[in-house]
């Protein structure tokens, strides 16, 4: 049996606790806030970096050791401190309260670890090594990043345009020939040498000939 179901979770607006304010701590807020959640930090200091998020009023701070209650709504807790006790205590607590907890440096103490991520406009990819090597997770990640480029967020937003019109516009058959003419690579290849406009074309033309 695996250890880890993955799935994608809307964030925005759901309170999130984050013990600790290392390097850690700030890489996990980083992507936390880019997901659009709610972070409140408990930790006696925090590295400069997330003190000018704090600052900047990107995310609340409680200037202090951490105990039980702050917990208090968080529906996801990061403990990131790097005192076993106090981590121990934080993942006790979560799932006392059956909070998803991951323990950054201790994965059998997780509830849940967070994968390594690349963005490509609704082109997501998380990696994930299950804890065995977050190096290669990332190592992983990098590559991925090469392989998949810029031109994937025009591409996708292109076809997600299509997609209401071809549902409620062509059969089943017809669909079936649209979206493997479409997805054959040519509409790819034009928007990464810069022609988008050729490639829309191309796309509505495809959509026209089914119709005829
Ligand atoms: C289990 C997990 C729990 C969790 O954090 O969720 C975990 C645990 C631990 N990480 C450790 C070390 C490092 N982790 C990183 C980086 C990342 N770690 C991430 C995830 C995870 N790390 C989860 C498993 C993911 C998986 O494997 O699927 C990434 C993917 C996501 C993120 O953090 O956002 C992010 C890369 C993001 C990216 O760049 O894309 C680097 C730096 C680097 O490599 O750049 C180092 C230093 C080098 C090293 O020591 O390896 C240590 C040892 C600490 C020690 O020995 O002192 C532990 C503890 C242990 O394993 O016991
Ligand atoms: N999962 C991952 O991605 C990685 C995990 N690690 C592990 O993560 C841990 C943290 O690493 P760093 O951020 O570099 O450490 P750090 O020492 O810079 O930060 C720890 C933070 O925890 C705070 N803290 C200590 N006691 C606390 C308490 N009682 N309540 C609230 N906050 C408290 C400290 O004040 C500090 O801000 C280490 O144990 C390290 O081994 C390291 C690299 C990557």
């Amino acid at each position: 049996m695996s250890d880890y179901y993955p799935i994608f979770v809307d964030l925005r607006l759901k309170p999130v606790l984050v013990v600790g304010g290392g390097n850690v701590a700030y890489r996990k807020v980083q992507t936390l806030l880019e997901h659009g959640a709610i972070v409140h930090i408990v930790s006696p200091d925090l590295i400069m970096e997330l003190k000018d998020l704090v600052d900047s009023q990107r995310c609340f701070w409680a200037n202090k050791e951490y105990s039980s209650e702050d917990i208090q709504d968080a529906t996801i807790i990061f403990s990131c401190t790097e005192k076993d006790e106090v981590n121990a205590n934080v993942s006790i607590d979560a799932q006392k309260n059956k909070r998803l907890i991951n323990v950054v440096d201790d994965p059998e103490k997780c509830s849940f670890i967070v994968p390594s991520i690349m963005e490509r406009g609704d082109l997501k990819i998380a990696v994930s090594t299950g804890g065995s090597s977050p190096i290669v997770a990332r190592q992983i990640r990098e590559q991925l990043q090469m392989q998949y480029g810029q031109e994937f967020e025009d591409y996708l937003s292109l076809l997600k345009e299509w997609r209401k019109k071809v549902k409620s516009g062509l059969s089943s058959e017809q669909k079936h020939v649209f979206w493997s003419k479409v997805t054959d690579g040519e509409i790819l290849e034009l928007i990464k040498k810069g022609r988008l406009s050729e490639a829309k074309g191309v796309v509505e033309r495809c959509f026209r000939s089914l119709l005829d």
